[in-house]
């Protein structure tokens, strides 16, 4: 596993306020990692900086095998070189079928013109086959996006990101809200993403993170207060102490 995402040393003050405090952080390729931590520890601003959304103050943000510099490219530029981001709520295009959602977050990947190629179809027409697979709606092809529950939402966006074939993929709790199979069904997914590919997992449920089975990191007050398997995060004393004997 090499080193694709290195945050070191990384500190945001918003009005005053330390949001994240010499944070560092680095992700592997391929990985599959989980972040934690108490309200307000700077889980969602240290994905807004991997993604360009928030400027640090203060610290470094390198990318890929040529240590590329994140914090000089723009938001659009950083989703191009490999980032993609599932927020909490699902943003499928409710009106579309499953498919079409898949087909046209598959043509966004290749710009406008991919369409007149008749090749380019054909292989899409596969990969869109292939992806609805992946996240377990092969049987929902033809059904509107509105028509479908919570959890098949979001699982559809997931697909729409993997379409785009990214080297890093962060997702926000994914979790909230689905029922306990379709949390199962998420953990699945998250897992065999990770097999190819950089995936980061903020997430409040314990048994959610437990079923991931992956290395965890613990954010408090903008900085990293332990990291390790979910067995040794869990047992240090300060982790019980700011986050789990809440
Ligand atoms: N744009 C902003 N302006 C001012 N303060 C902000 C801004 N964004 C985040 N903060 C503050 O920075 C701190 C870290 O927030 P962040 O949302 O990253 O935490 P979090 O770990 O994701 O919390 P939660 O689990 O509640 O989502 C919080 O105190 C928050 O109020």
């Amino acid at each position: 596993m090499s080193t694709l995402l290195e945050v070191s040393g990384v500190s945001v003050t918003f009005d005053g306020f330390r949001a994240i405090n010499n944070l560092s952080i680095a992700i592997g390729e391929p990985e599959l990692r989980a972040v934690i931590g108490p309200n307000g520890a700077g889980k969602t601003t240290f994905m807004d900086i991997v993604t360009g959304k928030t400027r640090p103050d203060t610290g470094k943000v390198l990318w890929g095998e040529r240590s590329i510099d994140l914090l000089k490219l723009s938001e659009s530029q950083i989703a191009k070189a490999g980032v993609g981001r599932k927020f909490q709520k699902p943003t499928v295009f409710e009106d579309q079928s499953v498919h079409d959602n898949l087909a046209m977050a598959l043509k966004n990947k290749r710009g406008p013109f991919s369409v007149l190629i008749w090749k380019a179809a054909e292989s899409d027409r596969a990969r869109i086959v292939e992806l609805a697979e992946e996240i377990g709606l092969s049987d929902r092809l033809a059904h509107r996006a509105g028509d479908l529950s919570h959890g098949q939402k979001q699982w559809l966006e997931i697909g729409m990101l993997l379409a785009q074939d990214p080297r890093l993929l962060l997702v926000d709790e994914p979790a909230a809200g689905m029922t306990p199979a379709e949390r199962e069904h998420t953990t699945d997914l998250l897992k065999r993403a990770a097999k190819t590919r950089a995936v980061v997992v903020i997430e409040h449920d314990m048994e959610f993170i437990r079923r991931l089975e992956c290395r965890v990191t613990v954010l408090h007050e903008g900085a990293v207060l332990a990291e390790g398997s979910l067995d040794h995060v869990t047992k240090n004393q300060q982790v019980i102490d700011v986050y789990l004997g809440r």
